[in-house]
């Protein structure tokens, strides 16, 4: 099935061009597809760095317009022929389906959850009064203040980004109490060890598609796409394809307070259901519109879409509308 042909199979082809971001999360993650790509194509993957507005501008991601302004240079360079593929971290991507590319292939997913990184090893539940916690994402801060209202902690939710490293450093130098980011990225940063508590999506359901990777080519590129198509994994496929689904229903931008997850249940082996939860709220946590709903797992991504689709509609009729205007921190 996936044989893979020796190097003298590959004929001498030219190396394959990866475009990644610089960052340190990026070349992880990069670095990963890179060695899978090699597996299935017997060819060559040269990495190329490519600098975006997000890496160098200053500014809040939020009011630089969040969805995809990392995103758009390495497009822009598959579309000019540059690179011969791009690596994401699904997340980041806008909804829209852009012209000329395609989404080759879903890697199966790390996972999803978010992580806490308290000081003195603390969880969430054992955070002191007036703690403060450092998330530049409006869906974690809405769900952080909702969770700690239910367990009656009075926490602060404060606005940073930066690289992971850097927001962690605001945990080591004392700054903050704790930070919030994604396991994935920790795992893949080879930091996860780090985490003083793995956020059960109960409390706190992560952004459409974190966790996952998408690798991305020019829609002109059939064969390549096709060989792409062999590192895929249609669980994940599936699951995504369902939350992206919600959050393009809800009509919200990747920097609105919305969390969705779906899940794969099974009895040991075999996978039988898959449940989508979708989550929205007001940034200070006072009201949140969450629902869940549960069914076979669809039979393919069209049918994903549909269910993400319902679960929006039905959230929509419970208000959830009227919570996506505040956007930024
Ligand atoms: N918003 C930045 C971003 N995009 C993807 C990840 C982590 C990897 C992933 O979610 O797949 C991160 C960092 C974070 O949220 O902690």
């Amino acid at each position: 099935m996936n044989a893979t042909p020796s190097p003298a199979a590959s004929g001498g082809a030219p190396p394959l061009r990866l475009g990644t971001r610089r960052s340190a999360l990026a070349m992880a993650q990069s670095g990963l597809v890179a060695d899978l790509v090699r597996d299935v194509t017997g060819r060559p993957v040269e990495l190329v760095e490519i600098t975006t507005y997000g890496d160098t501008s200053r500014e809040h991601l939020a009011q630089i317009g969040g969805a995809g302004v990392f995103v758009s240079a390495l497009r822009e360079a598959l579309l000019r022929g540059e690179i011969d593929l791009a690596v994401h971290s699904l997340k980041d991507l806008p909804t829209a389906e852009p012209e000329g590319l395609a989404l080759a292939a879903v890697p199966r997913r790390e996972d999803p959850r978010d992580a806490l990184i308290a000081r003195d090893g603390l969880t969430f539940a054992q955070l002191p009064p007036g703690a403060r916690i450092g998330t530049g994402s409006p869906r974690r801060a809405a769900q952080l203040n909702a969770w700690a209202r239910s367990l009656g902690l009075d926490i602060e939710t404060v606005p940073i980004r930066g690289n992971v490293g850097t927001r962690i450093g605001y945990v080591r130098s004392g700054r903050l109490d704790a930070v919030v980011l994604a396991a994935a990225g920790l795992t893949r940063l080879g930091r996860i060890g780090e985490a003083t508590e793995l956020l059960d999506a109960d409390h706190v359901l992560p952004a459409p598609g974190q966790g996952a990777l998408a690798v991305e080519c020019a829609a002109s590129s059939a064969a390549l796409a096709a060989r792409l198509a062999e590192i895929d994994d249609p669980y994940t496929r599936v699951a995504v394809t369902a939350e992206r689904s919600l959050l393009a229903a809800l009509e919200a931008g990747c920097s609105a307070p919305v969390g969705a997850l779906a899940d794969l249940l099974g009895d040991g082996q075999v996978v039988t259901e898959m449940r989508l939860r979708g989550v929205v709220g007001t940034l200070d946590g006072t009201t949140l519109v969450q629902l869940s709903t549960t069914g076979p797992v669809p039979a393919s991504p069209g049918d994903a879409a549909d269910l993400g689709r319902v679960l929006a509609a039905e959230m929509l009729a419970k208000g959830a509308a009227g919570l996506m205007g505040e956007r930024a921190l």
